[in-house]
């Protein structure tokens, strides 16, 4: 760890390490700036398995404005990577490149950057087991996660790819809502982390303090690696003290922390008698932490006859990288530095390398495949895959499945299968066009092949492929396992989806292979709207062109075209989201457009039954006659209600379909779908040439969808609400003039007439979104917002001081799979061991007193309207301490005094 700077450096220097006992000394990290090109990667280098083990996928998270940007620059300038400093608040840091990022100083789309630590070419070479992991050179890919509430799914989005992650805290603040929030979805994809308390040197630095919120709140142990050096006790910060290596590291003031003064424990005896003596209660804490968890250290511990100070820091270091890769120890390295102030970031980055796991030590990636589900290196052993035979086999029901087990054999897909990949992230670059980030998790991804898009069933060639430095690229032949990369020149993937390359020349694999997908996750639904419009008529292809990026880019947002008005509406999660896709769309796209007042998305619900009403269209389009028919039902639907689920018969489906919480049912009785053996496509002697059941079941979809987005009574979109469409060969299909834009026109006039239906029967109600919010205040300000919730925003508490619930989006198959954080006891800080803090008396173990001001969690479920500009009024009841995160809990029917009154404010305006 912090000893690694000297170990990797050249052979003279590494014999200083064993020479630091009585003297002081410098050593200036790295200065080379490696020409970028010296970062190029070679297909045959990092397909080597050593090479592998010496790369590093991680991400940085942590709560808004704790310092994830300035660290990173950090870490890009002693890598050697940038020649400068980046400056967050002057706006020059490479990794916020987006214009509106640098104009509001926080990072708002990950950015995935390459650099090596050490710096230096990555060697294939077996590594020298005598010497840490940090000693030689290794490729980290960082990933910036965005630290802001609305970006809860993008933050999800970055996490799932990662190995590891440092979370950084900011050492006045300590914990807060957002860091827990992130912590436990980190959790739910079983990800090693380390923690960082960064903005030590701040006046109300409280590292103890935090160090014990790290226990209390996110429930891990902080194996306290190193305590924060003030000068003289109380002084200004000037360094760490390190409890693996037992030594001081001082960095002078104003410098560009490059040189960095190493002070043995004698000298330190001799120069900083109070922190000698805490740095020797932090190693004894640290070996009894270890020795609690770890057996190799309880050994080592006996052979140093017991004497916590004897244990060789190297066997510090294993235990604790064996400690944190283990998803049930419940420990956690800890760190500290101010990296405004250039302090602690290059013993941070030694840690990244020497603690943090490689690619194939984390644990298998999630996959589902035609129903199935599971890792995915268990899927490529066959192991998965002959489950799924067995569970299909056994299944009754289920056509989908029972094809799959007649007509192909997965075993033999499998072997098909050549490589896998995630797309993570898609950004529209100004010089290069449409990036796509990947991670590929099996086999290798290669320049030209053919990618077949599992989402949306689309195959593309992969003409281009960079590795990423910020927006630097070097170009390469292709992308293996365990990396990272970018695709140029992909036209439609999008963000989240699964790209497969496979063997043989066909448009699409071999079927289970179509169905791969990598941990999906599920969008939340928007709350927030604003309308689009057009400056000119000719400027409204380019503005959806320009929305369709968008869209691509982040799957959040979504567009709706309102059939009746005209008017295109784009949504997304929160306010600031909406903000950021508007100044995307107007200033980085420069479409010619106006955006309206952000409103919130209420929705309309079924409160019955309407139906069955039957819609001929017969019209001529374009020149050409179109004729069919449709039958719709509606009624209430609840997809949390397995019966309702269950509600629908097998008989004559022809489709089932979850869309933004409703469900649409296609039931064709009499169509007689045949299917050719080997082959996909289906046919009907029902059906007019031109047409076949695949193009049925879509336009009748999007017929329905269309006639979803706007509830009869209050035009908003329906929610809760299963559509039935039936369609009748005999009835609604009319030769030659039955089109798909005929049918889809059917499906939404049926659809549109049974919610007309609704008006004068059953009815509807407005519903309005209810947010999942979890606060976090201290103790004195507890009684005025736990009142300010539940009596003037109509709000409900459910807990004070509970385990933070995961959002919505962690609804990831990873969850069966996931350390169950809730059941585990909770951890008592007064037993954690942390250093005092300056004017606080000394401390050790049991005897460290709970902090006064105890923070409170109060979790609470409030209608969104109501928590429109709320971080204002917290502020101003917790004297600005107070900090809250929300997600969407559900949309609820609304009551009518209070759909009365929303009404009367939304005509009165916003
Ligand atoms: N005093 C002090 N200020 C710091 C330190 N690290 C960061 N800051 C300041 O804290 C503010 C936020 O830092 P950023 O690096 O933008 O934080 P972030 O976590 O990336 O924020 P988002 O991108 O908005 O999520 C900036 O004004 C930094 O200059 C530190 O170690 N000490």
């Amino acid at each position: 760890m912090v000893v690694a700077p000297l170990l990797r450096s050249p052979k003279g220097m590494r014999s200083m390490v064993f020479r630091l006992s009585s003297k002081l000394n410098y050593y200036t990290f790295p200065r080379c700036h490696l020409p970028r090109q010296c970062f190029s990667t070679t297909p045959t280098l990092l397909n080597d398995a050593a090479a592998l083990e010496r790369t590093r996928n991680i991400g940085i998270i942590a709560h808004i404005d704790a310092g994830k940007t300035t660290t990173t620059e950090r870490m890009l300038f002693y890598s050697g990577f940038t020649r400068r400093i980046g400056d967050v608040d002057e706006g020059s840091t490479v990794t916020d490149f987006l214009p509106a990022e640098r104009a509001r100083g926080i990072t708002i789309q990950s950015a995935a950057i390459t650099f090596h630590w050490p710096p230096g070419e990555v060697n294939a070479s077996s590594p020298d087991q005598s010497l840490p992991r940090s000693a030689s050179p290794h490729t980290i890919n960082l990933i910036d996660t965005p630290g802001h509430a609305d970006f809860t799914f993008e933050v999800m989005r970055s996490l799932r790819i990662l190995d590891g992650a440092v979370c950084i805290l900011d050492g006045v603040a300590g914990v807060e809502a957002q860091t827990e929030q992130v912590w436990h979805q980190a959790s739910t994809y079983r990800i090693p982390r380390l923690i960082y308390v960064n903005k030590l040197d701040r006046d109300g630095a409280a590292f103890g303090r935090t160090v014990r919120e790290v226990s209390s709140r996110l429930g891990v142990y902080p194996a306290v690696c190193q305590i924060p050096w003030f000068d003289r006790g109380n002084g200004p910060f000037v360094g760490v003290a390190d409890a693996i290596h037992l030594q001081g590291l001082r960095w002078k003031e104003g410098e560009d922390g490059r040189t960095v003064k190493m002070v043995d424990l004698q000298q330190l005896d001799a120069e900083e008698q109070l922190l000698a003596q805490e740095l020797r209660r932090a190693r004894i804490a640290l070996v009894e932490l270890l020795s609690e968890y770890d057996d190799h250290i309880v050994e080592k511990f006996f052979e140093c006859e017991e004497d916590h100070l004897a244990v060789p820091p190297s066997d510090i270091v294993d235990s604790l990288r064996r400690c944190t890769l283990d998803p049930t120890s419940r420990i956690v390295p800890l760190f500290a530095g101010a990296s405004f102030r250039n302090m602690g970031v290059q013993p941070l980055l030694d840690a990244i390398v020497n603690l943090l796991p490689s690619p194939p030590e984390t644990p298998d990636p999630e996959v589902s495949i035609g129903g199935a589900k599971g890792g995915l290196r268990r899927l490529l052993s066959g192991d998965l895959i002959v489950e799924q035979n067995e569970k299909a086999a056994s299944l009754s029901k289920g056509k989908a499945k029972k094809r799959l087990v007649q007509q192909t054999n997965p075993k033999e897909a499998i072997g098909k299968l050549q490589s896998c990949a995630l797309a993570f992230k898609v950004v529209n670059d100004a010089k290069r066009g449409v990036l796509v980030y990947v991670r590929v998790y099996s086999g290798s991804l290669d320049r030209n092949s053919l990618l077949f898009n599992t989402n949306i069933h689309v195959s593309e060639r992969a003409p281009r492929l960079l590795k990423m430095y910020a927006n630097d690229a070097v170009e390469v032949d292709s992308i293996p396992a365990g990396h990272i990369g970018v695709v140029v020149g992909l036209k439609h993937a999008r963000t989240g989806d699964t790209l497969v390359s496979y063997a043989g020349n066909k448009a699409s694999p071999p079927e289970p292979l179509t169905t791969l997908q990598l941990r999906p996750i599920d969008v939340p639904p928007p709350v927030f709207f604003t309308s689009v419009e057009p400056h000119s008529l000719s400027e409204e292809k380019r503005i959806h062109e320009s929305l369709s990026l968008l869209l691509r880019e982040d799957p959040s947002l979504h567009v709706n075209i309102d059939e009746e008005s005209g008017q295109t509406l784009l949504s997304g999660m929160g306010e600031l989201h909406l903000e950021i896709a508007r100044d995307r769309l107007i200033n980085d796209l420069k479409a010619k457009a106006s955006t309206g007042q952000i409103e919130i998305g209420y929705r309309e619900a079924a409160l019955g039954k309407a139906g069955p009403v039957t819609k001929i269209f017969d019209k001529e389009i374009a020149g050409r006659r179109g004729k069919a028919g449709c039958t719709a039902t509606v009624e209430p639907f609840d997809s949390k209600d397995a019966e309702s689920e269950q509600a629908v018969s097998d008989e004559a489906v022809l489709h089932i379909g979850s869309h933004d919480g409703n469900q649409i049912v296609i039931l064709a009785p009499g169509l007689q779908v045949d299917r050719a053996p080997n082959s996909d496509e289906e046919t009907s002697p029902f059906l007019p040439p031109g047409l076949d059941p695949a193009m049925v079941r879509a336009s009748l979809q999007n017929g329905a969808l269309a006639a979803l987005a706007r509830g009869p009574q209050f035009t908003y979109p329906m929610h809760n609400v299963r559509v039935t469409l039936t369609l009748d060969p005999s009835a609604h299909v009319f030769g030659n003039e039955t089109t798909a834009s005929a049918l889809s026109t059917a499906a939404r006039q049926a659809t549109a007439a049974a919610f007309r239906d609704l008006i004068s029967g059953a009815g509807t109600a407005m519903m309005e979104p209810v947010m999942n919010v979890i606060i976090s205040v201290d103790e004195a300000s507890l009684g005025s917002v736990v009142h300010d919730i539940s009596s003037s925003r109509g709000g409900h508490i459910v807990s004070l001081d509970e385990e933070v619930p995961l959002s919505a989006t962690d609804a990831s198959p990873t969850s069966d799979t996931a350390v169950s954080e809730d059941q585990l006891p909770a951890i008592d800080p007064r037993r954690v061991y942390a250093p005092p803090d300056p004017f606080e008396s000394p401390s050790v173990g049991g005897d460290i007193p709970v902090a006064t001001s105890r923070p409170r969690t109060i979790t609470a479920k409030v209608p969104l309207k109501e928590m429109v500009g709320y971080l204002k009024h917290l502020r101003s009841l917790t004297a600005g301490r107070g900090t809250f995160v929300m997600s969407v809990d559900r949309f609820e029917n609304m009551t009518a005094p209070r759909q009365k009154a929303v009404l009367a404010e939304l005509r009165g305006g916003f």
